[in-house]
């Protein structure tokens, strides 16, 4: 049964939970990864909703960039003194759950404190530098960031410029910014919030330049909050969304910090100047790969936000008329509307699944690491590089079509669906540029490729194993596999055309930077394919380890929307494999399989337990009661507190009056 049905709701909501086929407890358990955190998620949805400092002191379009710093900061500090009784303080879902649903979704001083901040210090700190900081950072007694980007260079750290240059006489690290370009740009919580950081800079030892190290460098005073002598630090300004964040700026001049400061688990300089190399020479880059392994669970979530409200919406809004002419229609039975829609809540679904499995990936690969084998590290790197990218595209994409799909209403921040899109598709951008990052996946495929050309294809990976197989033809009556297969041959020949191209312009006598540029697009092009292969054969098996059968029902449902619009979106790289009578099969497949899902869209979107606070739309509401609180939302906006503003007083009156003489 679907567990949101209140008496009191929209009668159209409450009709279309009555006809959904599976109970949304045991959908939401599938969903993140087990019953104990989902029912975790419920039962602190609950209790804060009993806290009444804790409820937000207006609606978040309705405040300054200033008022959400303060609200972010104010119910940051009430929720460090709660926490214990109120979450699990060793989980990290739990932590995150807790700020997200408390504060919302456009950033805080402490957002990166917990995913950027504490994570170097406990992987790649050592265990005396672990001792000394994890404990002041978990107690909030210090408010942390992580500064690696630079005015002039984010993608490409092997060009940052910050200097962190060692001094045996003293046994200190010099940090300098010796450029505008080198100074740090973008970090979340630097500008304002922040009193120490994670600092990426060039380690410099006897002269050479051993490329860039992370140091923990305290920044303001701990008592008055002020920066310290030689550092220059503020906020960057507005942005497209996470106004509730202060992205900062930083410069460092001749700025001394002890040789301990140093993250030395991996890589070590001695007091005599010595430099020990790590196991991995990308080791220090693990704290971005933990992030991007995080990014399709995440993003999966922000898409499940905006769908939430559109198909909710979407359920009590009525416009025009189907064969009954007595009554509109929900829009939620136009086809356009559930094509719109339906492939996206599949998406997210498959989002979630794959951002639970790379989440464990890293985690197995955290302990493989600390036991000394970097040996995982080159596949984790380029699987997280192509996910983050295909689902923070297809995260903003899908989140724009939901809020056309609300109509004019989708355009109020009453939605809060611009604020959800703004906030997502930041995601293509940060831990990574999305090109940037499927050209790093790129470099993964050709490689593999070259070991077939070598005939060293049992050497694959099980992930691109498929790289080396030779399928030409297809049968499309048995289900996913085969549709599978069918993704297995595009992404195969795209990822053979790419490679090619690339040996073929190396071959003509261009340098292999030249030539891999001018392969570029269709490298991407490869690396989209390859991990849409794999977003797909996650949904499979994971909905094949399912074990309620009502459950795996409809989740089979929503894989067949997934699987038949996946294909048909791909139709030009299939071309040589498929008739044009199997695309129209597969077109028809698609069509029944919306009709199919039609009965099930509103329970599959409340199984994301996203509660009202969470949602902060006005339009997504659990009861479906819309319109009267849409009125409310409008009479409280700032500017209907008075009838007569200043703008009419001051300039349109007196143009008014002028004119009529
Ligand atoms: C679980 C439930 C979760 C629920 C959550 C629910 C809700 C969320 C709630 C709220 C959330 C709200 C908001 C979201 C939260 C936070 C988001 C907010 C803010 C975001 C914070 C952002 C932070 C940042 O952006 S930090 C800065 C990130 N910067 C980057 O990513 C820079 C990108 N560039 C690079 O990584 C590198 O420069 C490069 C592109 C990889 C190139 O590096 P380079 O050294 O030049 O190497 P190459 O020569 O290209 O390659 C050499 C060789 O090395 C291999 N390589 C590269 N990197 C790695 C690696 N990491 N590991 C292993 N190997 C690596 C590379 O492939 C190559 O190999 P080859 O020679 O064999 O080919
Ligand atoms: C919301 C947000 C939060 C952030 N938080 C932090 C933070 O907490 N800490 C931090 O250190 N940083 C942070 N950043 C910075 C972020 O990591 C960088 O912006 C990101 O890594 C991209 O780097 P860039 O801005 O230099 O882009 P650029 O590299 O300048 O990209 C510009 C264009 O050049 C293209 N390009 C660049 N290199 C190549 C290449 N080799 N091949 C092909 N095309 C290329 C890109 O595809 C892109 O189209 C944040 C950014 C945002 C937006």
């Amino acid at each position: 049964m679907n567990q949101s049905i209140k008496p009191g709701d929209n009668p159209d909501l409450t009709e279309e939970r009555l006809s959904g086929t599976f109970d949304t407890n045991s959908m939401a358990a599938v969903i993140y990864g087990s019953d104990k955190l989902a029912q975790r998620r419920r039962e602190i949805s609950e209790a804060v909703s009993r806290i009444p400092e804790l409820q937000d002191s207006k609606p978040c379009p309705f405040m300054t960039r200033e008022e959400k710093i303060l609200e972010g900061s104010r119910k940051s500090a009430i929720l460090n003194r709660l926490l214990p009784g109120l979450i699990d303080l060793d989980s990290f879902e739990e932590t995150v759950f807790i700020h997200q649903e408390v504060i919302g979704i456009e950033g805080h001083p402490l957002a990166l404190h917990e995913s950027l901040f504490i994570p170097p210090i406990a992987t790649q700190g050592t265990d005396e530098q672990q001792k000394k900081w994890l404990g002041r950072a978990q107690r909030r007694e210090i408010i942390g960031c992580y500064a690696q980007t630079e005015l002039g260079h984010g993608s490409n750290l092997r060009a940052l410029e910050t200097t962190a240059t060692f001094d045996i006489s003293s046994q200190e690290f010099i940090l300098n910014s010796p450029t505008i370009t080198s100074l740090k740009w973008w970090p979340g919580a630097l500008g304002k919030s922040a009193n120490w950081s994670i600092v990426i800079a060039n380690l410099i030892v006897h002269d050479k330049n051993h490329g860039p190290h992370p140091f923990m460098v305290q920044l303001r005073d701990e008592k008055s909050h002020e920066p310290l002598p030689g550092i220059t630090v503020g906020d960057i300004g507005p942005k497209m969304a996470f106004n509730g964040a202060d992205n900062g700026f930083l410069g460092f001049e001749n700025y001394r910090i002890p040789r301990e400061n140093m993250l030395m688990r991996h890589s070590k300089v001695t007091p005599d100047g010595g430099y020990i190399r790590p196991p991995h020479a990308k080791i220090g880059y693990s704290g971005m790969v933990r992030v991007r392994s995080r990014m399709a669970a995440e993003q999966g979530l922000f898409l499940a936000h905006a769908l939430t409200i559109a198909v909710r919406y979407s359920a009590i809004r009525r416009q025009g008329y189907l064969e009954d002419r007595s009554r509109e229609v929900k829009v939620l039975d136009y086809q356009t509307q559930q094509h719109r829609l339906f492939p996206s809540i599949a998406r997210a679904y498959a989002f979630i699944f794959c951002g639970f499995e790379t989440i464990r990936l890293y985690d197995q690969l955290l302990i493989d690491v600390q036991n000394g084998n970097t040996s995982g590290m080159a596949d984790l790197h380029a699987l997280t590089s192509g996910l983050k990218s295909v689902v923070t595209h297809q995260t903003g994409e899908g989140i724009e079509q939901a809020r056309m799909a609300c109509g004019g209403h989708g355009y109020s921040m009453a939605s809060y669906i611009s604020e959800i899109y703004g906030v997502a598709i930041g995601g293509c951008t940060y831990e990574g540029e999305n090109m940037v990052m499927l050209l790093q996946l790129a470099r993964y495929l050709v490689k593999s490729i070259e070991m077939i050309q070598n005939g060293k294809s049992k050497n694959l990976g099980p992930m691109v194993a498929y790289l080396a197989a030779n399928e030409s033809e297809i049968d499309l009556n048995l289900g996913p596999n085969e549709y599978l297969k069918v993704f297995q041959y595009a992404a195969r020949s795209q990822a053979w055309r790419a490679t090619e191209k690339f040996q073929k312009l190396r071959n003509s006598g261009m340098s292999k930077e030249q030539a891999w540029n001018q392969a570029s697009v269709e490298l991407t092009r490869a690396s989209r394919l390859h991990t849409r292969l794999y977003i797909m054969s996650t949904f499979i098996n994971h909905v094949g380890s399912v074990v309620d059968q009502k459950i795996k029902k409809v989740l089979i449902d929503l894989l067949n929307v997934h699987i038949t619009y996946e294909v048909m979106d791909i139709g030009i790289y299939v071309q040589g494999l498929l008739s044009s009578d199997q695309m129209d099969l597969i077109r028809n497949q698609l069509y029944v399989s919306l009709e199919t899902i039609r009965p099930n869209a509103v329970s599959l979107v409340d199984s994301f337990q996203i509660s009202d606070m969470q949602l902060r739309s006005v339009l997504g509401r659990r009861d479906g009661n819309v319109y009267e609180n849409l009125f409310k939302w409008a009479k409280s906006c700032p500017l209907n507190d008075k009838d007569v503003l200043e703008s009419v007083t001051k300039y349109l009156k007196p143009m008014m009056d002028k004119s009529k003489l």
